[in-house]
């Protein structure tokens, strides 16, 4: 069986700019076979509309919206686009997260309630309300992939509460399989990617040390690329993948297996 998405509707939320893992995700799924939804994040400045439009163009999304997480109306909209549009989902991608750069250097107990809440929320909680509001669209055997990193399970420096936010971003995946396999064979795994350079991953004090470290340790002594995420994606997404469901699959060179 070859990888074969021609005629999946797939959302794909996360597009910053061209350094965002959502970014070789969704050149992925085109060059698969996949119809584009994309997402961006709206803001007063319009900062990443035209630029997330203008990136995208080449891949002819059949929608474009916005998203921000924190907005529960602009979720309930979002899918009522794609049912108007699409009438069903085959593939989400969720790529998103945020937390102050104040909370992703020094100590993890100087944590505020409110910066541990909100990565939290952003990062993590975010998942369950897309699944909430794919499920009724949802085809049976669509595809449901979300990003984590090692610090869910390691003490990473700096890493702090997006660590905790991405241990409850792999468990919510966990408990979201388990709801959405049973009648409508719906999958749900996260990628845990080794260190890549983006505008998210540039908050993270000492990141450029973290890619080092991967590139003297990890097995294959290189971090990975945004096409190598985007790949084991479009992979997740297919039937190749139909018995592979609550899993991490790690796609980091295997710096997670080393020792010393
Ligand atoms: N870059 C890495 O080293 C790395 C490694 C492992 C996992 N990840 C994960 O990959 C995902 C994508 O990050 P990236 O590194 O490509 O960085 P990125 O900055 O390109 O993407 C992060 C995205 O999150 C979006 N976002 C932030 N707050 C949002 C909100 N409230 N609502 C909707 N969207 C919001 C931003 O608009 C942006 O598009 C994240 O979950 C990140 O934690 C990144």
């Amino acid at each position: 069986m070859l990888l074969d998405l021609r005629g999946k509707k797939a959302l794909v939320t996360g597009i910053a700019n061209n350094r965002s893992i959502a970014w070789g995700i969704a050149q992925q799924l085109a060059a698969a076979g996949c119809e584009l939804g994309i997402t961006y994040l709206p803001d007063d400045r319009g900062r990443f509309e035209g630029k997330v439009r203008e990136l995208t163009a080449p891949l002819n999304p059949s929608l474009f919206e916005p998203l921000d997480v924190q907005n529960p109306a602009q979720i309930e909209a979002l899918f009522q686009r794609i049912a108007e549009q699409w009438g069903r989902l085959d593939v989400l991608i969720h790529c998103l997260a945020f937390a102050g750069k104040d909370e992703l250097v020094g100590d993890f107990s100087a944590i505020s309630p409110e910066g541990f809440a909100r990565a939290l929320e952003v990062s993590a909680y975010s998942l369950a309300p897309l699944c909430r509001h794919a499920k009724p669209l949802f085809s049976p055997g669509a595809s449901v992939i979300t990003l984590s990193y090692l610090g869910a399970e390691r003490a990473i420096p700096n890493y702090n509460v997006m660590g905790v936010a991405k241990a409850a971003l792999e468990a919510s995946v966990r408990y979201l399989a388990a709801e959405l396999g049973p009648e409508q064979q719906v999958r749900v795994n996260a990628i845990s990617a080794g260190p890549i350079r983006t505008l998210a991953s540039s908050a993270i004090g000492g990141i450029l040390d973290m890619i080092h470290n991967v590139e003297e340790k990890a097995p294959l002594r290189r971090t990975v690329t945004q096409d190598e995420v985007g790949a084991t994606a479009a992979f997740l997404a297919s039937p190749l993948a139909s018995g592979i469901t609550g899993q991490v699959i790690y796609v980091d060179a295997g710096y997670c297996i080393t020792g010393m």
